[in-house]
């Protein structure tokens, strides 16, 4: 069995870790070929392919990146599709496609799936938003460059008496949010999935002050105040369509500053946290992802993906995976938000 494997979408810490994973299984354990579709679906639809053997693979499950690119490029537009797709797979001596990448990329991969190609997938995303999965590889690793992060701008902070606002990834959920907020021990932390008024924002970072403390506000990037419509987007509309996040930090610390008269200064993390060595952890998961993804290509679980549930990883469908979006349930914010202000 001959695979290509991609990654598509977004890049995240760990994604080397689940190639070389695949790689060491497929060719030592269960009789496969690699090779390696350039920069997602742009690789598959234009036939751009890299060699992929053992040595390639060598030392890099700590690389952060994607030693193959990445794109979001829509396997169904220009010369995409799966009859054209697969006329190139078979030109190529392609058996099968292992697809890592978020909700968007198996969305596709499920559709070329269910027009007959050959596809397995990996589950991927910083945000941890796939709700067909207890953890992704990469969340691990942002989190504790956001908390890092945090513990820094609490010291500046501290030394001028100002507020900090911290603005994380999650365009959907706050799950990076929560927990490196959490961590970091936040006066605040603002989530898509939790509309807030200034006013309520002002009230825990004046009580924070009152306290002597240096307030931090943590926001996600896809929260919307409760005075607007849409989270807050400067940056036009990614490759498919979509508005761009980032910034929300940038607009509350004004804000903040008007209702509590309290020097405010905010810092958007943005790509930093999707950058360099993925944690222990990540390359731990991502290294099982990429070894079962190996094993279902050997059943043929075409249209299934791996996913972590509970230590276990398991195989479920696509569908299943795209069905919906893991958000932060109400408990959890609840708990953090005891020891807020
Ligand atoms: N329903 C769909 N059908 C076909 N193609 C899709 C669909 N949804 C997304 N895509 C294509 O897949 C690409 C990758 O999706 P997307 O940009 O959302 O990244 P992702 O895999 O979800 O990762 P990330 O976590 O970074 O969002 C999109 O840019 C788009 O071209
Ligand atoms: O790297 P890009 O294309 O700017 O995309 C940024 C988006 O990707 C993610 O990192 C993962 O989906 C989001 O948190 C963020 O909104
Ligand atoms: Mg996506």
């Amino acid at each position: 069995m001959r695979i290509g494997i991609l990654t598509s979408g977004g890049d995240c810490p760990g994604l080397n870790a689940v190639i070389r994973g695949a790689v060491l299984k497929g060719t030592e354990i269960n009789g496969q070929e690699f090779v390696g579709f350039k920069d997602g679906w742009r690789g598959v639809v234009n036939g751009d392919i890299l060699p992929l053997e053992r040595s390639h693979v060598r030392g890099i499950a700590k690389q952060g990146g994607t030693i193959l690119g990445t794109s979001r490029t829509n396997p169904f537009e220009g010369n995409g599709g799966p009859e054209r797709i697969q006329e190139t797979l078979d030109r190529l001596g392609i058996d099968a496609i292992m697809a890592i990448g978020g909700e968007g990329t198996l969305a596709a991969a499920k559709r070329l799936t269910d027009a007959g190609l050959k596809i397995v997938g990996v589950p991927k995303t910083v945000d941890n938003d796939l709700d067909a999965t207890d953890y992704t590889f990469g969340f691990d690793t942002a989190v504790e460059i956001a908390t890092e992060a945090m513990d820094r701008l609490r010291t500046t902070g501290d030394s001028h008496s100002r507020c900090m606002v911290a603005e994380v990834m999650g365009r959907h959920v706050g799950w990076i949010a929560l927990h490196s907020g959490m961590a970091a021990g936040a006066h605040a932390i603002l989530i898509p999935e939790q509309k807030t008024s200034m006013a309520q924002v002002a009230e825990w970072v004046q009580s924070a002050a009152n306290r002597g403390r240096a307030p931090l506000v943590v926001v996600a990037e896809g929260f919307t105040p409760d005075h607007a419509d849409d989270p807050h987007s400067e940056r036009g509309l990614d490759a498919f369509g979509r508005p761009r996040l980032g910034g929300i930090g940038e607009r509350l610390a004004p804000m903040i500053e008007d209702l509590t008269g309290i020097e405010t200064r905010a810092t958007t993390l943005g790509h930093i946290q999707r950058g360099g060595v993925p944690t222990a952890y990540d390359r731990v998961l991502a290294t099982r992802l990429g070894m079962a993804a190996s094993d279902i290509v050997q059943e043929s679980a075409w249209g299934q993906m791996v996913a972590l549930r509970g230590t276990d990883i398991v195989t479920v469908g696509f569908e299943e995976a795209l069905g919906k979006l893991k958000v932060v349930p109400q408990h959890r914010y609840d708990e953090a938000a005891m020891l807020f202000g």
